[in-house]
């Protein structure tokens, strides 16, 4: 889905190993930029090219502790000195800045909102660009999915209430961004997974069994990712 905002540049970068999607968002006229969600294994790549577009990025943001890579924004500060990392203060993980429900995160004329969006895991956060125009749902709204629920604090009670009350509020042309896609699809709206969603469009009661039953194999890289997570990707 091609998007074009007002003076905003929006880049969708892919890690193959984990289907990780990061997004580079700046302001066109101030060069002021952020990251979300680095992957360790990119972080050369997505390096160049922010020099590359002589943008500043101010700010490298997790949607939370991830459990299936280790977070790029670690390695990302030693080459980026003036980034500094983000993450929600309910993640238990250290960052520079701990954000929470209601924050806002501005970048030249843009901004973005902090929704917390727990369930997947406790430190789950939305971040909503310019009042709704798009969104940026981590693991816990994925397109036609959503994250898992068996691990990490994971509670699908919770997330079925935070995808409902903070996500399908916002404009039904919001479009959403995910942190993962392992079909291919890159972004979606609001409407679509409001209407077209397998799990969410269900009772409260079907999505908690389904989640409960789902049966995933452990995330590969787990065991490493989790407690380097933890600390920011890098350890002191
Ligand atoms: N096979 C992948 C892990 C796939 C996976 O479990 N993805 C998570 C998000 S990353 S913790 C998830 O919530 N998936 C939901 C689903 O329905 O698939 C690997 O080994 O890394």
């Amino acid at each position: 889905m091609a998007t074009k905002v007002e003076g905003l540049l929006l880049r969708q970068l892919f890690e193959g190993a984990s289907f990780t999607y990061t997004y580079i968002l700046a302001d066109e006229a101030t060069k002021e930029a952020v990251i979300i969600d680095p992957v360790l294994e990119t972080v050369e790549r997505d390096v160049t090219l922010i020099k590359d577009l002589g943008l500043k990025v101010l700010y490298g943001i997790n949607t939370h502790c991830h459990a299936d890579h280790i977070t790029g924004t670690g390695k990302m500060k030693q080459l980026l000195p003036e980034m500094k990392s983000v993450i929600s203060g309910k993640s238990g993980a250290k960052a520079d800045q701990h954000i929470q429900h209601g924050d806002v995160i501005k970048f030249g004329r843009h901004k973005l909102e902090v929704r917390s969006t727990p369930g997947h895991t406790d430190g789950c956060v939305t971040y909503v660009l310019n009042d709704g125009v798009m969104c940026f749902t981590g693991d816990a709204l994925l397109i036609r999915g959503c994250g898992r629920t068996d691990f990490q604090q994971g509670d699908p009670s919770l997330l079925y209430d935070s995808v409902h009350k903070e996500v399908f509020s916002l404009p039904d042309n919001c479009i959403v961004y995910p942190a993962h896609d392992y079909k291919g699809l890159m972004s979606s709206t609001v409407l679509e997974e409001k209407t077209l969603n397998p799990r969410l469009t269900k009772s409260k009661e079907e999505f908690v069994e389904l989640m409960n039953n789902l049966g995933l194999p452990y995330p590969k890289q787990i065991d490493k990712a989790l407690p380097m997570n933890l600390v920011c990707g890098i350890q002191d």
